[in-house]
């Protein structure tokens, strides 16, 4: 079973159908790439995806391993249906999620995302962007934290091991001390990736991580992505334009075109397909 599932996702702005049924899968331990041309509503759908927008229809799954299946749509906290009035457990879940969802519910459940526009705390050092990204999982009892009890403490410190862990991983430890917003451009990609790693997810949902980055940044950006699938066992999701470094390293590809999959398949499936090209590179006018 794929670890996430997207069924007849629907997202409307208005009168405009920004995605409109899209159904697709992401393996796990994959890396999977979405692809269309500007306004196809690839960000739509990882807004979608991290609980950022309420999508307007249809459904998104979880399959963690050894877990029932999550259903990240309703963890945002969905209006009353029909059912719910006759099933006191439905009720009971709408009116929970209502009350304390969010799309915090969905980073607790593993979905980690990154942004198109860079989105660090600038002022704060790259250390401090890592332990505040923590926030959700350390220990948050007023008590605890003003009588310093063991429990709090082994709670700071594993937070503070795991920046400093994920800090190595991806090749930043040496600027540990350094406020996020005077560090180099890829740089600050990486610490957006690292500041996501550190909430432990299953799922890594990457906008545009290659944005910016010229050719040598991009490689290397290309070894961590394959080394976090390999030695950490994620599933990567990401929108790219770069097609070099989506057809290098992706297993999947799902192509969006006005919001609607026009393709999936491998890299070398899609790029033969002529309805990507078509979306692509435009068809000639009939004379
Ligand atoms: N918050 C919003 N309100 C209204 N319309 C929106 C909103 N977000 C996106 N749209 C519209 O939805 C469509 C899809 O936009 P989206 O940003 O998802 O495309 P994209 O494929 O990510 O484009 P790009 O590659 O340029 O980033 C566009 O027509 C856009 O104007």
């Amino acid at each position: 079973m794929s670890l996430l599932t997207v069924e007849d996702l629907t997202m409307c702005f208005g009168g405009l159908t920004a995605l409109n049924q899209v159904s697709f899968g992401v393996e796990r331990g994959s890396i999977t790439s979405l692809i269309g041309p500007n306004g196809a509503g690839k960000t739509t759908l990882f807004n979608c995806v991290t609980g950022f927008y309420r999508a307007t229809a249809g459904e998104i799954w979880l399959h963690r391993p050894g877990q029932q299946g999550q259903d990240l749509v309703e963890m945002l906290g969905q209006p009353f249906r029909l059912g719910d009035w006759v099933d006191a457990r439905a009720f009971t879940r709408r009116v929970w999620f209502k009350v304390f969802g969010g799309s915090h519910r969905v980073a607790r459940a593993g979905v980690a995302r990154t942004f198109q526009n860079i989105r660090l705390f600038r002022e704060m050092t790259v250390l401090e962007n890592l332990l505040v990204a923590q926030h959700g999982r350390v220990n948050r009892n007023l008590v605890a934290g003003i009588v310093q009890t063991a429990a709090f403490r082994r709670s700071e410190r594993e937070a503070l091991e795991r920046a400093l862990y994920w800090l190595a991983e991806m090749g930043l430890e040496q600027s540990a001390n350094q406020l996020a917003g005077a560090l180099p451009y890829g740089y600050q990609r990486r610490l957006e990736i690292a500041r996501a790693l550190c909430t432990d997810p299953v799922l890594i949902c990457l906008d545009e991580p290659a944005a910016g980055l010229n050719p040598r940044e991009t490689a290397e950006l290309s070894g961590m992505m394959e080394g976090l699938r390999a030695r950490h066992g994620l599933t990567i999701f990401l929108i790219e334009h770069d097609m070099g470094l989506v057809m290098e390293i992706s297993d999947h590809v799902v192509v969006l075109d006005h919001g609607e999959v026009i393709a999936r398949g491998t890299p070398q499936q899609v790029q033969k397909n002529p309805r990507v090209l078509e979306a692509y590179l435009g068809v000639e006018e009939a004379a």
